[in-house]
Parts: C-alpha cells; structure tokens; sequence
C-alpha cells in the first residue's frame, strides 16, 4: 500500500477540515487550534503516543508514557503561548497492559500533570491490540496566540532548549551502545517548556513552534506557513547540542541526529528586531531553559519553495527543511 506522507495527507484533507475564522481564530495547520467559547479564547490540541512508535516498554516504564503524554502536548500549547489547564486522556488498552501498569501510567500523568498545571479531568477506555494513549489538553493564550505563520525577513530566530539528546538515546540504543542516562531521560521524560512560551508571547514574538519532529522539519513548518526564508547558522544551533551528544555521535551523523531526529520539545521562535531586548528579558527572567539566538529571517529565494538554510562556516549552505521524522 503506498502512503501519501503525513503532510500531504493534511494537506489533501484540507477541505474537510476548518481553516480560520472568527470563530476559530487558528484553525488547523498549528501546533494547536484556538476557538472562541463565548468571550474567551480556548486553545486546544491532541497528541497520540503508540507502543512501538513513540515508546517501547523495555525503554520507559508506564509512568514515563504517562508523562510523555502530557509533556508532548503541554509542548504545543507552550508553542501558541498560552498556559496549559486541563486534558482528557484515551486510553487504548491492549493485554500486556496490567491493571498495576495502567496505575503507574495515570501517576505518571498526574506527576507531569502538577509539574505544568494540567489537570486530568477524563476520558474514555477502550481495547486495542496494541497499547497507546491518547491526550486531548486545553489551555487559555497569555497575550495574543503565536502561529507559524507570523515570522517576517528582518527577524531573528530564537531557540529555546537543548537538541539531539532524545534522538542520540535511540541512536545509541540501536547502535547496542550504552545510553547515557541524561539521554535516556530525555527520551523517557521530555520537558515541555511553557513558562518560556508565554514569555515569548507577552514579550513580542511573532511565530513560534515546537521542536516534535527536528528542527529542519519544523523550521520548515514555519518558513512555509510564513512565505520566507530561515537561515540557521551553524556554529550558534550546534552550541545547543548537549557535549553528551557530541561525545557520543560520530562527527557525520551528529548534525543529521541533532537537527532532525526529533522529540526535542524545544522552542523555535521568531523575533522582530524591535522585540528582541523584550525576549532576551523575558527568557532570563523565565529561566526554564538554555536559549540562543541560531537565525534569520529572509526573503524566499525562491517563493514557490519557502526552505530552510544551515550556513556552515565553510562550504554552501545546507538546505535541511527535510531533516525530520515523518509517520508516513
Ligand atoms: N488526523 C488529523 N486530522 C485532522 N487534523 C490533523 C490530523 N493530524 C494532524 N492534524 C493537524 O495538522 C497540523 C499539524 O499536525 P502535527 O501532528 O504535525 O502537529 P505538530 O505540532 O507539528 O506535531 P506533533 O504531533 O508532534 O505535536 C495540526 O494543526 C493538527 O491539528
Ligand atoms: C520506539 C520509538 N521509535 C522511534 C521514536 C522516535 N519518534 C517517534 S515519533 C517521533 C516524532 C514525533 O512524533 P509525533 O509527530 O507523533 O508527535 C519520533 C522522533 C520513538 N520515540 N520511540
Ligand atoms: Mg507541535
């Protein structure tokens, strides 16, 4: 059977889905949709992890699912900025999963839960062949909703986080190396980052996303849904990469592990030159994370073709818009 990609498939099924409206001020094509209910904007979304696709249980016990539930879409409310307040949880129950394992996972979600102000407040069960859990979280945006769809030529590119140590965990692991355990946790145990989300949104950012599938692929997402340019400059975005990584990677695969792996859950955000003193404020002020300035952003070269550029001290600039992991 021949799969269409996962951007194509949305892409086709665009008819079917709502676009933006005043009723839906971001509808789909963001890291999460943002709808009026009465007065108040809601900004909601949902995110799947699946045995043997986004965990394995000889790698995370149920209480690391269960966090990785809620870290994963904690992440792309932080991405709109706005705070994150409740979710509902579906549960797709297959044998192997014991009553005693459901307990750890739905700690696992609690512990997550009080970290980032979620609170558990239902769902639905049903059996499945193959366990995974479904999270549905809801936040209210802290100033005005950030999409990828904001950034302008002129602005500068700030992330926020470390890159690569949760791909370098799998990497390792294939490769029948040892982990490193500050790798595995940061597999097991993502840390969404929405204290600094917020602060980028009150202090003037105008796109932002979270980094689920590597940073080529999600810079991507931002340079298509804004018509520009990002140039990333190699030497400031590899500063992000934990020594961890770098000691652990072979020099030729470091850069490709890094910067499209995925399940970074760090922040990439653009910057308009008379915000930035407001953002550099605002992240120190936050402290949630190590954050640095990697970019800019320009004209399309070419503007059928939005694209994502890595310039590299020497030689022609990368192009690395398909550096990230696709479902297919
Ligand atoms: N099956 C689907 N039906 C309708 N909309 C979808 C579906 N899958 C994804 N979308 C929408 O497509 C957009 C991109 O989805 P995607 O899952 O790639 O989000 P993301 O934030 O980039 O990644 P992540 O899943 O890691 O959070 C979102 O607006 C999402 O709501
Ligand atoms: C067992 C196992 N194999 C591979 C991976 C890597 N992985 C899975 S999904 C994904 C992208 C984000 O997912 P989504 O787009 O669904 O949010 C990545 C990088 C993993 N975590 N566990
Ligand atoms: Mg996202």
């Amino acid at each position: 059977m021949t799969s269409r990609g996962e951007f194509q498939r949305l892409a086709d099924l665009g008819p079917h889905l709502a676009g933006s409206s005043p009723a839906v001020p971001v509808g789909v094509g963001d890291d999460a949709a943002v709808v009026r209910v009465g007065a108040q904007d809601v900004v909601v979304c949902v995110d799947v992890i699946v045995d043997g696709v986004h965990f394995r249980t000889d790698l995370s016990s149920p209480a690391d699912v269960g966090w990785k539930a809620v870290a994963v879409n904690v992440s792309d409310l932080a991405a709109m900025g706005a705070i994150p307040q409740a979710a509902v949880v579906g549960l797709q129950r297959s044998p192997e999963l014991t009553e005693d394992a459901i307990d750890q996972l739905y700690a696992g979600m609690a512990e997550a839960g009080r970290e980032w102000g979620v609170a558990i407040v239902g769902g639905d069960t049903v059996t499945a062949p193959v366990w995974s859990v479904s999270l549905t979280a809801i936040g209210r945006p802290a100033a005005a909703s950030i999409t990828r769809g904001g950034a302008r030529p002129g602005d500068r590119l700030v992330l926020v986080g470390p890159l690569g140590a949760a791909a370098a965990a799998l990497w390792a692991d294939g490769e029948g190396l040892p982990v490193p355990d500050d790798l595995l946790a940061a597999h097991r145990r993502p840390r969404a980052l929405p204290s600094s989300g917020v602060a980028l949104a009150r202090a003037g950012a105008t796109a932002m996303i979270d980094l689920s599938d590597g940073l080529g692929a999600d810079a991507g997402h931002v340079a298509r849904a804004s018509g520009v340019d990002l140039r990333i400059d190699r030497t400031a975005v590899m500063a992000a990469v934990p020594s961890t990584v770098v000691d652990l990677l072979p020099e030729d695969l470091l850069a490709r592990v890094a910067l499209g792996g995925g399940e970074d859950f760090a922040l990439l955000a653009a910057v308009p030159a008379d915000r930035v003193d407001a953002c550099e404020a605002a992240l120190t002020e936050t402290a949630e994370a190590p954050w640095r300035w990697i970019g800019t952003v320009e004209p399309p070269a070419d503007p059928s073709t939005p694209a994502v550029w890595l310039d590299t001290p020497a030689g022609p600039p990368e192009r690395i818009d398909a550096w990230g992991y696709d479902h297919g």
